[in-house]
């Protein structure tokens, strides 16, 4: 049976690019779910086996929506980064071809496309409305059904492809560079190749109390092992204001001795450590040939 791998749909949105790329030449069976949460969902209900979501984004940081589900609603492991180049588009319907960008009214898109985009948009369309959709390809759907409005949508070729639209501007995110990580969330029948050593652990480490020093107790059992951190964020844990919870990504496999040695020290503080997941991570083409069925 081929592994269902979920994503946060439709055909054409980001997530769909970076998934097909994830498994490419693999019989994986893409199945498209409306939300994020519906998507890491499905993994939990156990209507597929792996969830591809957008975690983080180099210009607009992390995506929390994602996050928190992970943290508080279920018991998930990550179980492969893709980080995938992020190129925004201006998506019109063709009924529109005669007007000008600047006569526009509306600009609808997942609120992640249009933070990305936010000043360059604006520059080009001063007093555009803004509108939030669940996906890029779900606002290029709604302008393609929309011939007589003055919407554009942000989002990929594929959705304009997918909708008859027309790119009016390509390239419309703020800063260059633009990337996305994607992690693929779950348990599939893969075995994962690890032979280049990319690989990170994510832990959620939750301090005991609120005194002076602690996180700087938490860093030094990394510090002085060497072991690289590449994010840290706090998040709150939802029990009262001013309560976080800690997101420590480290570039060592869980296995590692120096990484158990981190744990058991962050735990002797007092702390709560979870393992959100120990797992490899490539760059978009670095190295396709990923995943061994
Ligand atoms: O809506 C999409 O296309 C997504 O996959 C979410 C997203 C939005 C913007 C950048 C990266 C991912």
């Amino acid at each position: 049976m081929n592994n269902k791998v979920a994503y946060l749909g439709p055909v054409g949105t980001f997530t769909h690019a970076a998934a097909s790329s994830l498994f490419e030449g693999h019989p994986v069976q893409l199945e498209p779910y409306p939300t994020i949460v519906d998507t890491l969902q499905a993994v939990a209900e156990k209507k597929a086996d792996v969830a591809v979501v957008p975690i983080e984004n180099a210009l607009e940081g992390s995506v929390h929506m994602t996050l928190d589900h992970l943290v508080h609603q279920v018991d998930l492991p990550i179980w492969r980064e893709l980080i995938y180049p992020i190129s925004h588009c201006l998506l019109a319907h063709p009924n529109q071809a005669a007007t000008k960008l600047s006569e526009f009214t509306h600009v609808l898109s997942h609120p992640q496309a249009i933070a990305q985009c936010y000043h360059t948009v604006r520059k080009l369309i001063p007093g555009v409305t803004f509108v939030h959709t669940d996906s890029t390809a779900l606002a290029a759907a709604k302008v393609g059904e929309q011939a007589d409005e003055k919407w554009l949508a942000i989002g990929t070729t594929q959705a304009a492809e997918c909708h008859q639209l027309q790119v009016r501007q390509a390239d419309v995110q703020d800063q260059p560079n633009n990337f996305t990580r994607f992690w693929a969330v779950g348990r599939p029948a893969f075995a994962t190749e690890d032979a280049d050593g990319k690989h990170k652990t994510c832990l959620q480490v939750t301090l005991p109390a609120d005194y002076p020093g602690a996180l700087y107790q938490v860093l030094a059992a990394f510090s002085w092992r060497k072991i690289n951190l590449c994010r840290i964020e706090s998040r709150p844990t939802k029990t009262g204001l001013g309560n976080y919870f800690f997101l420590i990504e480290a570039e060592l496999p869980i296995r590692h001795v120096l990484l158990q040695g981190a744990i058991e020290e962050v735990t002797a503080l007092g702390c709560k450590v979870r393992v959100l997941g120990s797992f490899p991570y490539h760059y978009y083409r670095e190295r396709q040939t990923a995943l061994r069925n």
